[in-house]
């Protein structure tokens, strides 16, 4: 009875006709105007509590961390993973794959200089691609998703991957066309009529393509079984093979088979989401010749003669690091988060919601909100700077979402968009093309956003 309000749903469909799922944020918006920071929608028969504004956010992952931390367990992304990783499991298998990862990033280098050292090796492949491209425009957005991919490769088997390898580029383009049909109708019509589940019907494709992937990881897994050295692992997928060892064959949760979903999930966790952020990125800086100038002219005072930029630099630029978590801000990557479930009966800013509901934690909605930000509709790096050209981080920020499920790839994600900005700023310059009409900054919605596809103008400045 006390359940949030929302829109009166119909049969079958629930609210997913009123809804237009092209412009879903908008229409999100419009709901939060009349019910309020927290409603309801149906998604076909499922009810979904959606949460809008920081503090509704706060209350419920933060203040309620445990309640509000369950993943919902029927929907089409379930039926992908089949209940391994560590992004939408729950329980024993989540807990200990979180650790397990936390830890491990840890050692890897998170925070040492190592993982910088690796990070900037990738960047150079980056350099030389556009070195070459000097005086023209590119298009950045399989560059990007490469450099990403592989980032998270070096951190899970200790090794890259050329941009042309065969294990790449079938990976980025059978994840390319799941999350497609991810972002489309057909996931929609997947979640809501579970009846029509077995059919041949386009979405089988995004389990055809899960099996592709799980048997390309897995042969990624044999070449390192056969060739580690135990003790000495190269990388996490090393790790976990000695930790297998170690726990023998009772029942613990760390077996093959999870082994390789969590492999998936830190690779596409990792990779759609910080090359979508670059994306954005650089569209606000060729199109903010300003903001691009004060951050170059930042990064030479402070680079000076030194050959490389270092993760511990950003402390000396605070017009930089604003202009970066100011990207993120507009980037507005995971606009609807990854969904969450409760985890029993609660009650929150005075509705009451029971166990395993829907929540739908609106991270857009937090990003945007108009009494959070001193530009909410604007890419202004001031959004992060105070009186005093102070670098500022107000608590609205939350493009990695809070609580104990908060994205566990943070620091990684942070070290690789300030040190690929920095080192690529320093040597070149990019321009809006002068044939490339009016930029549009409208995001192309989906699971992860992603800015209309652009060409990057790039300039050589040494
Ligand atoms: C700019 C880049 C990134 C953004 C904006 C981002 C954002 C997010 C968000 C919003 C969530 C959902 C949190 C929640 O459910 O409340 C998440 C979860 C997660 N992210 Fe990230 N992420 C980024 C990069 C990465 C990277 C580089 C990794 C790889 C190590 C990663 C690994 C994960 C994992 C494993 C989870 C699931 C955590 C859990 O359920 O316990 N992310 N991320």
């Amino acid at each position: 009875n006390n359940f949030p309000p929302g829109p009166r749903p119909i049969p079958i469909f629930g609210n997913l006709l009123q809804l237009n799922l092209v412009d879903l944020l908008n229409d999100f918006k419009k709901l939060s105007e009349r019910y309020g920071k927290v409603y309801s929608i149906y998604i076909g028969r499922m009810p979904a509590v959606v949460l809008n504004g920081v503090q509704v956010m706060k209350e419920a992952l933060a203040t309620q961390a445990v309640v509000f931390a369950g993943r919902p367990q029927d929907l089409m992304i379930n039926h992908l993973v089949e209940g391994t990783g560590v992004v939408l499991t729950t329980g024993p298998i989540w807990k200990e794959h979180r650790r397990f990862a936390l830890i491990t990033l840890r050692n890897f280098g998170l925070g040492k200089r190592s993982m910088e050292e690796r990070i900037l090796g990738e960047i150079s492949y980056i350099t030389s691609h556009l070195e070459k491209n000097a005086g023209k425009a590119i298009e950045p957005q399989i560059l990007f998703h490469k450099v990403a991919f592989n980032i998270i490769c070096c951190v899970l088997f200790g090794t890259r991957f050329k941009h042309e390898d065969e294990f790449l580029q079938l990976n980025i383009r059978l994840f390319e066309e799941n999350a497609k049909i991810f972002n489309g109708p057909w996931a929609m019509i997947y979640d809501m009529l579970p009846l029509l589940r077995h059919l041949p019907l386009p979405f089988q494709k995004v389990f055809q393509n899960g099996n592709k992937m799980r048997k390309s990881l897995g042969e990624q897994v044999s070449q390192h079984k056969k060739s580690r050295v135990p003790g000495e692992p190269r990388g996490l997928t090393d790790c976990y093979l000695d930790e297998m060892e170690k726990r023998g064959d009772d029942d613990s949760s760390f077996n093959e088979k999870q082994l390789i979903g969590f492999l998936l999930d830190l690779l596409f966790a990792g990779t759609d989401t910080t090359s979508n952020t670059l994306l954005f990125a650089f569209l606000h800086l060729m199109t903010h010749p300003d903001v691009q100038g004060r951050c170059q002219k930042e990064i030479d005072e402070v680079l000076g003669e030194k050959e490389q930029a270092s993760f511990e630099d950003r402390h000396m630029m605070p017009y930089t690091q604003a202009m970066i978590h100011e990207a993120q801000r507009v980037a507005d990557t995971v606009p609807l988060n990854v969904f969450h479930a409760t985890t029993k009966d609660t009650r929150l800013m005075g509705y009451d919601i029971p166990k395993g509901t829907l929540i739908i934690p609106n991270l857009s909605s937090v990003l945007n909100e108009e009494s959070q930000w001193k530009f909410p509709h604007d890419f202004n790096p001031s959004n992060f700077l105070n009186d005093q050209g102070e670098f500022v981080k107000p608590e609205a920020f939350m493009p990695f979402s809070a609580g104990p499920r908060m994205c566990l790839g943070e620091g990684l994600a942070r070290m690789e968009l300030f040190l690929i900005l920095v080192t690529l700023l320093r040597r070149f310059k990019f321009v809006w093309p002068d044939d490339a009409g009016v930029p549009d900054y409208t995001p192309i919605f989906g699971i992860t956003q992603r800015p209309k596809p652009y060409r990057l103008g790039v300039r050589l400045r040494l």
